[in-house]
């Protein structure tokens, strides 16, 4: 993508690829101006991924972006996005409980909503776990607001790969292999 990120709406409908400098590797897709779609390929909860989650979503200034929402685990997380120089700035405020058991969190989130408010009130909270790191963005796309196809399966370790080596999306941006 060799776009130049100026409004909001440039911003809305792009998936990333990144990698946090402590090496954690995210997917992440700004669905529309409220809901934000992600997977995680490495660090202490690589295998999680969730939909549709609601997010606040604003330009701070010419193509620069600001993210931020509170998860059912508790988890809460602010993103700060500079396309146009390929980085982002992350913080992330995990409850005591997700460093404790991330297996608990490693699974396909929307499925087990109960369980996440469940392991939220049995486990502790504090002392956080915040985790403030600079991203580099490996892969950007245009995939369009609202498109279901982007994040729609379980990460597997060479899909991010396959996404940068082009043999993810048709033109269309629709999954090639369903
Ligand atoms: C906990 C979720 C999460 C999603 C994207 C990101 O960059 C950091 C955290």
């Amino acid at each position: 993508m060799t776009k130049t990120f100026k409004t909001l709406d440039d911003f809305l409908g792009t998936h990333f690829i990144y990698t946090y400098d402590n090496g954690w590797e995210y997917e992440w897709y700004a669905k529309n101006d409220h809901t934000v779609d992600y997977r995680i390929h490495g660090g202490m909860v690589a295998g999680r991924w969730v939909k549709d989650q609601e997010a606040n979503i604003v330009m701070l200034v010419p193509g620069i972006y600001k993210v931020a929402w509170t998860e059912p685990t508790g988890t809460d997380v602010a993103l700060d996005f500079v396309p146009n120089e390929k980085k982002l700035n992350g913080t992330i405020f995990f409850p005591r409980w997700v460093q404790e058991h991330p297996e608990i969190t490693v699974t396909y989130q929307n499925d087990h909503i109960d369980l996440m408010k469940a392991s939220r009130e049995k486990y502790e909270t504090y002392p956080k776990l915040v985790v403030p790191e600079f991203a580099h963005i490996t892969y950007m796309g245009d995939a369009g607001q609202n498109n279901e196809d982007v994040i729609s399966e379980a990460p597997y370790p060479e899909l991010p790969n396959d996404i940068r080596a082009g043999k993810y999306f048709d033109k269309n941006y629709k999954r090639i292999h369903k």
